[in-house]
């Protein structure tokens, strides 16, 4: 019998040990140079689990780890600014501008969510005149917003290209190919604020979803993000590791993959409650007109999906409720989708009635 070197890891949040799930690292340097075992590896994660470790410490990713600290210098001046300065033009659209705290439902029932956010998209990094608020606008942070931008775009079609090879595909047929850069997209930039939170507060992280791009790659050096591996039957936290970003497969990539990758159910709780949370999310979307069947059995375009996913997002429990769930999370289906009592056992609150304790499941 081989012996399992894997340690059982769980972290206590909220009077419940919730599990650590263990995630696979691929090398960025490896898939650089097409290597087939790594390939193979990346592959075997995307069709398993949809999220990996991308390990960034070789030479040629280093230079994404210096970026990822800029970036979080950046962001703290610019959370830091009066309001009205970050929501200078407001959301200008869905892949751009600033959101404040609570725009969207949170992870539990009757919540609002617990973060800001401010997104700065790959197509207007590159105009002339980028939309940007003025506190963004200085030269040095557009610099480090377009190094930011730039290498998690090299890094995802990195991914994209080792996929295509790893499942045979030519020419057209490879999934670079629809994510050309000369040709518009919703792919973007998304820089969060979680505020510090209990787990009965009223803004409380981030809904459960999966997300709409082909690829999400994710900074955060804090605890919080919780995946729901496919066939499991509870969320689990994943580990922050240094010198590594965190990848997961979009429903974007899931259609185009023929439905074969699995596009990953994730949501984010504050697990220590007097932290400030920081994440970094590149989502590298589908050219607009690229045509995939998504889960409801339609053939329609990128831009479709991420148009009426997005709508649902921000709509309202009771509109979101209305949206087919085969929408909500991409056409994942859930192992036991009842929804989740969280803590009430081991830790009765003494401040919310138990509805406020569900999590929110009509919506993602
Ligand atoms: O903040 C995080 O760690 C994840 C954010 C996320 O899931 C998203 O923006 O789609
Ligand atoms: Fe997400």
């Amino acid at each position: 019998m081989a012996i399992s070197t894997e340690v059982p890891q769980t972290r206590e949040w909220n009077g419940k040990k919730v599990p650590v799930y263990p995630m696979e690292v691929i090398d960025f340097s490896k898939l650089l140079s097409q290597e087939p075992v790594e390939i193979e590896r990346l592959v075997r994660a995307c069709q398993d689990a949809g999220y990996f470790y991308l390990d960034l410490r070789g030479i040629d990713g280093r230079r994404m780890l210096e970026d990822q600290q800029d970036t979080l210098k950046l962001m703290y001046r610019f959370f830091d600014a009066p309001l009205e300065a970050k929501n200078e033009f407001g959301l200008v659209a869905p892949h751009l501008g600033y959101e404040p705290i609570g725009s969207r439902t949170g992870v539990l029932e009757n919540t609002k969510d617990g973060y800001e956010m401010v997104k700065v998209s790959r197509d207007e990094i590159q105009k002339d005149s980028p939309h940007l608020p003025a506190v963004l606008k200085t030269s040095p942070d557009m610099k480090v917003l377009e190094h930011a931008i730039a290498g998690a775009n090299i890094a995802t079609k990195t991914i994209l290209a080792a996929l295509s090879t790893g499942l045979g595909l030519a020419g057209a047929a490879r999934f670079e190919n629809s994510h050309r850069n000369d040709r518009p997209s919703t792919s973007t930039l998304a820089m969060m604020h979680y505020i510090p939170s209990e787990p009965t507060a009223k803004n409380i992280g981030h809904q459960k979803h999966t997300d709409i791009s082909s690829l999400t790659f994710l900074f955060a050096e804090q605890w919080g993000l919780q995946v729901r591996p496919p066939g499991s039957k509870e969320f689990g936290f994943v580990e922050p590791r240094d010198g590594m970003a965190v990848i997961n497969v979009g429903d974007s990539l899931r259609f185009a993959s023929g439905h074969t990758m699995q596009s990953c159910i994730h949501r984010v709780v504050p697990l220590d409650p007097t932290e400030h949370r920081y994440s970094i999310a590149y989502f590298l979307r589908a050219e607009n007109e690229t045509m995939f069947t998504d889960s409801e059995g339609r053939y329609i375009t990128a831009g479709q999906w991420h148009d009426e996913k997005f709508f649902a997002f921000t709509s309202p429990p009771e509109l979101q409720a209305l949206a087919p769930s085969s929408m909500i999370l991409g056409g994942m289906t859930e192992e036991d989708a009842e929804a989740e009592e969280i803590g009430t056992k081991d830790a009765p609150s003494p401040i919310v009635g138990a509805t406020n304790l569900k999590e929110t499941v009509q919506v993602y």
